[in-house]
């Protein structure tokens, strides 16, 4: 599949890349875990609505599997209002989450600077969030990731499961995404892990292992991420307590 635009590009500086060209395995659903419905929308609807409602003539690339591909650019004709800022694209995925942001990042206009890349699986994050990681990208130049402290009591096990030892948790976070980088800074990023060969979790592991610098800011539960089948009522919790007008980012 190729680039698939849905407007001509504009001058723009903002790029971000929406990661939803996952499985979904460990869901186990019968679609590609973005494309999974809550109460009838599609995951990946949700983050593009905040997205494009953010106050800034910007670049999406939403990075979706190749089957998925008109199915995507419906719901972003379906979401977007013509009068937007944004420019859209839709492009395909790879095998691995790393790959899949490499073709988004590939796809970015060439007048962006600041980079975010989001998991359509955290269908909540909110605009402030996004708000947040951008202003801390631009205000410091390196990377930027939400982080929540970690609620449980860590233990180190060995392969049978027997308790090593317990781990501090007072330096450890739980990270999240949008996760924001100066353009320049990612895609160093990403080339050098090609070269060799690393497969990161996350993308500020690819920047912390090309040199890179990567703070933190206050991430929020709402960007609770859809993974098992367990996670599903958390994600019906904010749906609905969005649809009510509850704030519940802390
Ligand atoms: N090859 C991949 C793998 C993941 N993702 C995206 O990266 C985000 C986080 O990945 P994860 O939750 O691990 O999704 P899956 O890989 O789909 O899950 P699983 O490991 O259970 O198959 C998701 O929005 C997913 O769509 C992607 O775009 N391309
Ligand atoms: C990028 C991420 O969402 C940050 O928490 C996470 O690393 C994705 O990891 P997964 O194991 O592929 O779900």
């Amino acid at each position: 599949m190729s680039s698939t635009e849905h407007t001509p590009h504009t001058m723009a500086s903002l790029g971000v890349v929406l990661v939803a060209a996952g499985r979904g395995e460990r869901l186990g659903a019968d679609v590609p875990k973005a494309f999974y419905e809550l109460h009838g929308r599609a995951l990946v609807e949700f983050s593009i609505a905040v997205i494009t409602s953010l106050p800034h003539a910007g670049h999406l690339v939403i990075v979706a599997p190749e089957s998925h591909a008109a199915a995507t650019l419906s719901i972003v004709d379906a979401v977007l209002p013509e009068t937007s800022s944004w420019d859209v694209s839709v492009v395909a995925g790879g095998r691995e989450r790393h790959e899949s942001v490499r073709f988004g990042l590939a796809a970015l206009g060439e007048h962006v600077d600041t980079v975010l890349v989001h998991d359509a699986a955290r269908p909540f994050a909110s605009a402030e969030l996004f708000e947040r990681v951008i202003a801390e990208v631009r205000r410091t130049g390196a990377g930027v990731i939400p982080a929540i402290a970690v609620v449980d009591t860590l233990k180190r096990v060995d392969e049978a499961g027997v308790v090593r030892e317990t781990v501090d948790r007072s330096t450890l976070v739980a990270v999240q995404t949008p996760q924001g980088f100066p353009r320049d800074v990612l895609e160093s990023a990403h080339s050098t892990a090609q070269l060799h060969g690393e497969l990161p979790t996350d993308d500020a592991e690819l920047v912390q292992r090309d040199g890179g610098t990567v703070h933190t800011v206050a991430g929020e539960l709402q960007a609770h991420k859809l993974t098992s089948p367990g996670d599903l009522p958390v994600l019906e919790h904010f749906l609905a307590a969005n649809a009510a007008g509850i704030d519940s980012r802390a």
